[in-house]
């Protein structure tokens, strides 16, 4: 099978250091993996005052930024609006006229029990959001570039507003229902969720009256593979799917060419696309929105963000997030119970994370039962005086036991390089839970110390969950938000939760580099405040 080719997405530029009072530097070699990615690199900076890191500079856009030009603030704004302006059917179909929405709030029981006709209404009004409505990105005005968790845009932290556009359904709309043929695709590893998601974007779809909803079997491969054959989907279909994990459509990763999965919506006559996956699929969907406006297909093509690892930038998480972190308390408990029972016991528990450490700082936080919590952008030594196994033997002498909780991703410099990809093009990682589990029998038995070590990997068992409660409604908010955003003609966007409130997103500007948890932010503060753990450098 002909592998994805890549899409290149926007490299934002670099920052020009103009201020004599801070000098400015790129992120550590170690937050520039390759995952594929072709932009992933130098896009987060901090500010350094005498060695000290001060504030974390914001993603610039992509001009240079003079900061002794008195209207760089408002020229930052207006480059800001520019980018994070959302891509429109009307942007390459000027004529295309919109009509009214077919989406309503209050309803009749429809006659039929297919509910694919739509449903009536008498109700003239149905909560629609306006057009230009805006959701604020930023809500914190950092008085100073020291104030914990800062993240500036300039040397003195100045607020700057930055809005986004605001999700919902709207009172014009581009598609009429009668000429939809929807499709649903979920791509990458499961995540708690994925069938939530489904179930409200035919529902939604259903509701504005589209009768035409297919699921593309296996993620992008569906498009390709010929014994893969669409699945027809409907409320009758979708209604209890959300009660068990992982995804009704099934997932994959590789597939065809972006321009084979165009050809293939083009023969089916797909023109309303709804993908959910985490960036890789989402740096799928905008080549697949950029083809189709190359082609003039009017087609709409709304991402859907999933990814348990919570690495999409911009968003407070993403759905499956807190599912996993709920989840990991089991494993975390587990750890704790067997380490506190046996003698010198020593528990190590490794939860996903391919770059970001979400998942471990939060359930480490959450279970208040881990002593040391290791994460892909905070380095560590294992070895020495201030290594982790030193801090292990003294947590035994001192506390008898310990647990420790370690992302996917962390400590890779550690590891034998396998240079291995897997089929989407993500690097193959090390197994450090193991290596930590190898080096620390390794470790007690070379010093004479008994230590009981016992290691857990509940990885798979946490992501073929299904959703709390809580991603349980951001689900069924998202989907729904994904389907307003394709009716009101949007097109290239990804919906997503903004300071409590749900936005679309252009793709590339969530995508441009996998979200890592910042080390100076005030919930790394926390997280070590909770364990404890001192530096392992
Ligand atoms: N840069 C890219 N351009 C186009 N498609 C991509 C890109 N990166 C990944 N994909 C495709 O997106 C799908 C999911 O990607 P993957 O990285 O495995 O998961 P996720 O979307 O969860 O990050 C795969 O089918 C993969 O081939
Ligand atoms: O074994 P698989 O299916 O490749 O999945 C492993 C990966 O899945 C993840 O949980 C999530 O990855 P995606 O967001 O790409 O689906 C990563 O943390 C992990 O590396
Ligand atoms: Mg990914």
């Amino acid at each position: 099978m002909e592998s994805l080719s890549r899409a290149s997405i926007t490299n934002p530029g670099t920052l020009s250091p103009t201020s004599s009072s801070a000098s400015y530097f790129l992120f550590p070699r170690r937050f520039r993996r390759s995952n594929g990615f072709s932009s992933f690199s130098g896009n987060l900076r901090r500010i350094v005052s005498r060695g000290r890191v001060r504030a974390e500079i914001e993603k610039p856009n992509a001009r240079e930024i003079d900061f002794s030009d008195p209207e760089w603030r408002i020229k930052y704004q207006k480059d800001f609006e520019r980018r994070f302006n959302i891509p429109h059917i009307t942007d390459v179909f000027p004529d295309a006229k919109p009509i009214p929405s077919t989406f309503c709030l209050r309803m009749r029981t429809p006659v039929s029990e297919d509910f694919a006709g739509g449903y009536p209404s008498d109700e003239e009004w149905h909560g629609y959001i306006n057009n230009n409505d805006r959701v604020l990105l930023k809500t914190i005005n950092f008085a100073s570039p020291n104030s914990a968790g800062a993240v500036c845009i300039d040397p003195d932290c100045t607020w700057v507003e930055q809005w986004v556009h605001r999700a919902g359904p709207r009172e014009k709309i581009y598609f009429k229902p009668e000429e939809v043929k929807a499709a649903i695709v979920t791509c990458g590893g499961l995540c708690p969720g994925l069938n939530d998601v489904i179930r409200q974007v035919v529902i939604t779809l259903e509701i504005y009256g589209v009768k035409s909803i297919v699921g593309i079997p296996f993620g992008y491969r569906g498009f390709s593979n010929s014994d893969l054959s669409e699945m027809p989907l409907s409320r009758k279909v979708v209604q209890n799917i959300h009660l068990s994990g992982g995804s009704l459509l099934g997932v994959s990763r590789g597939g065809p060419s972006v321009s084979d999965i165009v050809d293939r919506m083009q023969e089916k006559g797909i023109n309303m696309i709804f993908v959910l996956g985490g960036n890789g699929t989402h740096a799928g969907a905008n080549a697949i929105h950029e083809e189709c406006r190359k082609r003039k297909l009017k087609v709409a093509v709304v991402g859907v963000p999933k990814t348990i690892d919570n690495d999409i930038l911009l968003m407070d998480k993403t759905f499956g997030f807190d599912t996993a972190v709920e989840e990991a308390q089991r494993a975390i408990n587990s750890a704790y119970i067997e380490a506190h029972s046996a003698y010198h016991g020593v528990g190590i528990v490794k939860l996903m994370g391919r770059h970001s450490g979400f998942i471990a700082m939060h359930a480490s936080l959450a279970s208040g039962q881990i002593d040391i919590c290791l994460i892909p952008e905070v380095p560590f030594q294992l070895h020495g005086p201030h290594g982790v196994l030193t801090h292990l033997k003294y947590l035994i002498e001192t506390k008898g036991s310990a647990v420790v909780c370690v992302a996917e991703g962390a400590g890779q410099n550690l590891l034998q390089k396998t240079n291995a990809t897997d089929a989407s093009g993500n690097m193959v990682l090390g197994d450090i839970g193991v290596h930590i589990q190898q080096e620390t029998k390794k470790y007690f038995r070379e010093i004479g110390v008994h230590a009981d070590v016992k290691y857990i990997d509940p990885t798979y068992m946490i992501r073929a969950c299904r959703a709390n409660a809580s991603d349980g409604i951001l689900c069924a908010v998202l989907g729904q938000n994904a389907v307003h955003g394709a009716f009101a003609g949007y097109s290239g966007i990804t919906v997503g939760i903004c300071n409590t409130h749900y936005v679309y997103f252009p793709i590339p500007e969530v995508i441009a580099y996998p979200r890592p948890v910042d080390p100076n932010s005030r919930m790394w503060h926390r997280c070590l405040t909770s364990t404890g753990q001192p530096d392992f450098i």
